[in-house]
């Protein structure tokens, strides 16, 4: 076995100590079989967690009626879930109440995909009544029992589906796929932070343009906020190369394609629940991609974008007129680490300085005038030094 398993096995071990059976589960095991790196290990027991919790003193409720505890192990937290079977669904959403049971087959016959259905116990051994490894090994998703059902009982599931194939580059079994085409319109019930974070994953999984292919051959886009009848719009992103982008340059990408600008980004945006700082990094990218799609930089501009934004756009202004050779996002670097300043923190002059040459109280003139000085040390008009810039101020005010 491997790491993070490692470092939980003793949780496991005190469970078992006490007359308890766990084991880990879901996505790690999955991704541990598939070579990949393994994000959070996610631990499945007999325990209730109020048994749990007599075990581990150091313990969170974090969604107790779901049967869920965080425990701190080493430092480490780690989510320990009572065996459940989901009882009544309400809605087609996940459930307000679910019933513990002492079995792990019933457990992993709740979820989703067979391959998310396996479950390790602290030697490795693997517990797989869905027959999951084979569906890995063939590279398919594929649901435990009928496909129907499970997205019935949640609708997200169907996307998690998609989401998976832009991950993984698996394939969506038949069944499934048939029952997910025809029960789509159930993704309606399903709120839109869970739908964002599916949908981030995809944006930026290996194979997220079969993905976006599949988002549309599905019809899931129309139950994605601002998607709806926007199909030549994601047909468009779904020619480009996008592989290499980032989250937010695959936002910036998408907003691009839906010919959003101004207002309508930020209202769009809004619709997904993105977080304010996310959103305005968002919007600095569109802006300038929208001039570097007309023009050239300027060194004002490099200026106010900044490191960061810079290489985005230039990676964005690469993807969208398909140009592979990236010399240019060096290129442009180049010239903002040649600007004299990189932000307005690094002028040699402050307003007080401007207050006390000039022996006028201060006042709005001071920040127009201490922006006049910075555009003038960026297009190199005056040096960055604090005498310097004083004469050609006074030579400025007498002409
Ligand atoms: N709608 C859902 C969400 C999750 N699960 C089950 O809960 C596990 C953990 O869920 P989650 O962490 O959300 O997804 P992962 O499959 O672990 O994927 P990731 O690696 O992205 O966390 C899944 O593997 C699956 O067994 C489910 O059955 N139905
Ligand atoms: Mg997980």
């Amino acid at each position: 076995m491997i790491e993070p398993f490692l470092s939980a096995i003793p949780i496991l071990k005190k469970l078992e100590d006490a007359g308890f059976e766990a084991y880990f589960v879901g996505g790690s095991v999955r991704d541990y079989l598939l070579n990949k790196p393994i994000s959070d290990v996610d631990i499945a027991t007999s325990a209730t967690p109020q048994e749990v919790k007599a075990i581990f003193p150091k313990s969170v409720d974090i969604g107790i009626e779901h049967g869920t505890v965080l425990i701190i192990h080493n430092h480490q937290s780690y989510e320990v879930t009572t065996f459940r079977t989901e009882g009544e669904y309400q809605d087609y959403r996940r459930p307000k109440e679910v019933s513990f049971i002492r079995n792990l087959t019933e457990d992993l016959e709740r979820r989703d995909f067979t391959m998310n259905a396996i479950a390790m116990d602290r030697n490795g051994r693997l517990i797989d009544p869905f027959n999951g490894q084979e569906a890995i090994k063939q590279k398919i998703i594929k649901t435990v029992g009928q496909a129907t059902d499970r997205f019935q009982e949640d609708a997200l599931r169907m996307m998690r589906a998609v989401r998976f194939v832009s991950q993984l580059s698996f394939q969506i079994e038949q069944e499934t796929m048939k029952a997910l085409t025809q029960l789509i319109p159930l993704l309606e019930k399903i709120a839109v932070e869970r739908k964002r974070t599916e949908f981030e994953k995809l944006l930026i999984g290996i194979n997220r343009r079969k993905a976006i292919q599949l988002l549309l051959e599905t019809n899931l886009v129309s139950y994605l906020p601002g998607l709806k009848r926007q199909n030549k719009q994601i047909e468009l992103l779904h020619t480009f190369e996008c592989e290499h982008l980032n989250l937010k340059e695959m936002w910036s990408l998408l907003l691009y394609c839906l010919n959003h600008s101004g207002r309508s980004i930020e209202t769009f945006l809004r619709e997904w629940r993105l977080p304010v700082k996310v959103i305005k990094e968002i919007k600095q990218i569109i802006l300038y991609l929208t001039k570097r799609l007309e023009q050239e930089w300027t060194v004002y501009d490099l200026f106010l974008a900044g490191r960061s934004t810079i290489t985005s756009v230039e990676k964005l202004y690469l993807t969208i007129n398909r140009i592979k050779e990236e010399q240019s996002i060096q290129y442009w670097i180049d010239q903002y680490d040649q600007l004299p300043i990189k932000n307005s923190k690094e002028l040699d002059v402050t307003g007080s300085d401007l207050i006390e040459w000039f022996k006028q109280p201060g006042g709005p003139w001071v920040k127009e005038s201490l922006l006049r000085i910075e555009r003038a040390i960026i297009f190199q008009e005056v040096e960055n030094e604090k005498r310097k810039i004083k004469e050609w101020l006074m030579k400025c005010s007498q002409n």
